[in-house]
């Protein structure tokens, strides 16, 4: 099949070459001439693994190519991708102005009938009001379809090559045929549904993830209390089949593009139709203030944070990508400079782009996770690269000025903590070490 998709970020790339890799002839095009130049030199413009090789793949067997020129690659092609960014209003509705300009754009190029496709993630309603737009532009036949991009940032390729479902959203029979023929190399679970119900799914999906994750940390934040520890009762949970596993670590709670922009966007969703999310609101405001228990036991233990400093390990909002956007790093790191304390950052990929977000005078970069821990009063663990977890601890205290670490996603074991006199907080889990200062479990009977 002859594929534009519009939009060559991190859905719209990693959706592109994996459509490529399975035979079909792409075009990937973005507005932003630094990506489509980086990406005709043979550079890729985000950290995705594997991503690099598979472009050139398909570069070089003539099935992938770039462009910024819309108009040329929607009259190629028999089926357009929307890819383009849903990001936040100030009030948390989804701006969709990024997709309304691409559907003009879209609407004059048309040539003859084609099936325009919406990954973007869009409020209930939007497909409709989207065909409309077109139709304003162009005289050809078009069907709109809804397929959602349930691909995560880390994993994205074998997340899309092997989904665990396809929706397909559509109110005429026409498309489908097409649409099921393009997806059946990827998997046999296809839900073909309405267009409204196939935005729905998106979102609730979302929502759902991020109330697992809120959930298991206010779980996670009693056990500190209690005495348990959170990592066997979500060991314990997931053995149930209606619970599951997945979802269950606790930790500084959920960032990135999606979770904290899509949660929003549904409790606007709702309040639009005269119904108050009253769960999905309290998801965000358990996520919003986890992240500061991390700042709460730096000063259970140093008191005032003026004047000390702070290493921080991990930038991006989870590990294997190079994605800052709403890292839980971004308000924990403000909130240390707001408090004096002077900050010494490192993250193998993710740290260029977060200098770009944050610069400041109390703030440092450094090029490897030894540099920054050195002669540091405490060391935060915020994102669980593999290279943290594999760190030597007691090499890491010798480096430190005080054996502090504040573990944020409960990476080290009571193995790695023995042979040290770390003092050590993790997230929900006893006090794994010997000098912990955390309060004594509430005697319960
Ligand atoms: N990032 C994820 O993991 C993920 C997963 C599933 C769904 N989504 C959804 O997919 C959509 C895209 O997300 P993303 O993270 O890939 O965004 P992104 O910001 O990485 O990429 C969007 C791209 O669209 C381009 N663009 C904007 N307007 C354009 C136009 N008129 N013509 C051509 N290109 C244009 C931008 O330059 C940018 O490169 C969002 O709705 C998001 O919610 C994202
Ligand atoms: O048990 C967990 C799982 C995740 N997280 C955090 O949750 C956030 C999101 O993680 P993840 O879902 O793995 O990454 P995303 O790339 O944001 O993917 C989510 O958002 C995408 C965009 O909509 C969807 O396509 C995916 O299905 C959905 O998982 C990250 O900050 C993680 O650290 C936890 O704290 N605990």
């Amino acid at each position: 099949m002859k594929i534009a998709v519009i939009g060559t970020g991190y859905v719209g790339l990693v959706s592109g070459v994996c459509f490529a890799e399975i035979g079909n002839e792409v075009i990937c095009v973005d507005k932003a001439e630094d990506k489509i130049v980086c990406l005709q030199n043979g550079k890729v413009p985000i950290y995705e693994p594997g991503l690099k090789e598979m472009i050139h793949k398909n570069v070089t067997g003539g099935r992938l190519a770039f462009t910024t020129d819309l108009p040329t690659a929607v009259a190629a092609t028999e089926l357009i991708i929307l890819a383009v960014g849903t990001p936040s209003l100030p009030d948390g509705q989804a701006d969709l102005s990024y997709l309304i300009a691409a559907a003009e754009e879209i609407g004059r190029a048309m040539n003859g009938y084609k099936i325009i496709a919406i990954k973007s993630t869009v409020p209930v309603g939007t497909n409709e009001k989207i065909r409309s737009l077109i139709q304003m532009h162009t005289i050809y036949p078009f069907d709109i379809a809804s397929i959602p991009e349930f691909l995560r940032e880390g994993s994205a390729i074998s997340d899309t090559l092997n989904p665990d479902r396809i929706i397909i959203g559509v109110d005429h029979e026409e498309p489908i045929a097409e649409l099921l023929e393009l997806h059946r190399p990827l998997t046999d679970q296809i839900l073909v549904t309405d267009i409204r119900s196939a935005e729905m799914i998106k979102y609730a999906s979302n929502a759902f993830l991020a109330t697992k994750i809120s959930f298991i940390n206010e779980i996670a934040n009693i056990c500190e209390k209690v005495g348990a520890d959170v990592s066997q009762v979500a060991t314990g949970m997931g053995y149930d089949k209606r619970i599951g596993p997945s979802f269950l670590r606790a930790g500084i709670g959920y960032g990135g593009s999606c979770f904290p922009k899509d949660t929003e966007a549904l409790i606007q969703i709702a309040g639009n139709v005269d119904y108050e999310f009253k769960l999905l609101k309290s998801v965000v405001e358990v996520n919003r203030d986890q992240r500061f228990n991390i700042i709460r036991k730096l000063e259970l233990e140093l008191s005032d944070l003026k004047g000390k400093t702070i290493a921080i390990w991990g930038l991006a909002f989870k590990p294997e990508t190079d994605d800052v956007r709403d890292s839980p790093a971004i308000e924990i790191i403000q909130t240390l400079l707001s408090r004096g304390a002077q900050v010494k950052a490192y993250d193998p990929v993710a740290q260029d782009n977060f200098r770009r977000q944050l610069t400041h005078s109390s703030l440092t970069y450094c090029s490897t996770a030894e540099d920054a821990a050195a002669h540091a009063d405490a060391l935060c663990l915020l994102t669980e690269w593999k290279e943290f977890r594999e760190m030597s601890l007691t090499r890491l205290e010798t480096l430190l000025r005080n054996p502090l670490l504040i573990d944020g996603r409960n990476q080290f074991s009571e193995e790695q903590l023995a042979s040290t006199s770390f003092i050590y907080y993790s997230v929900g889990r006893p006090n794994l070490s010997k000098g912990i200062k955390e309060p004594r479990p509430v005697i319960l009977f």
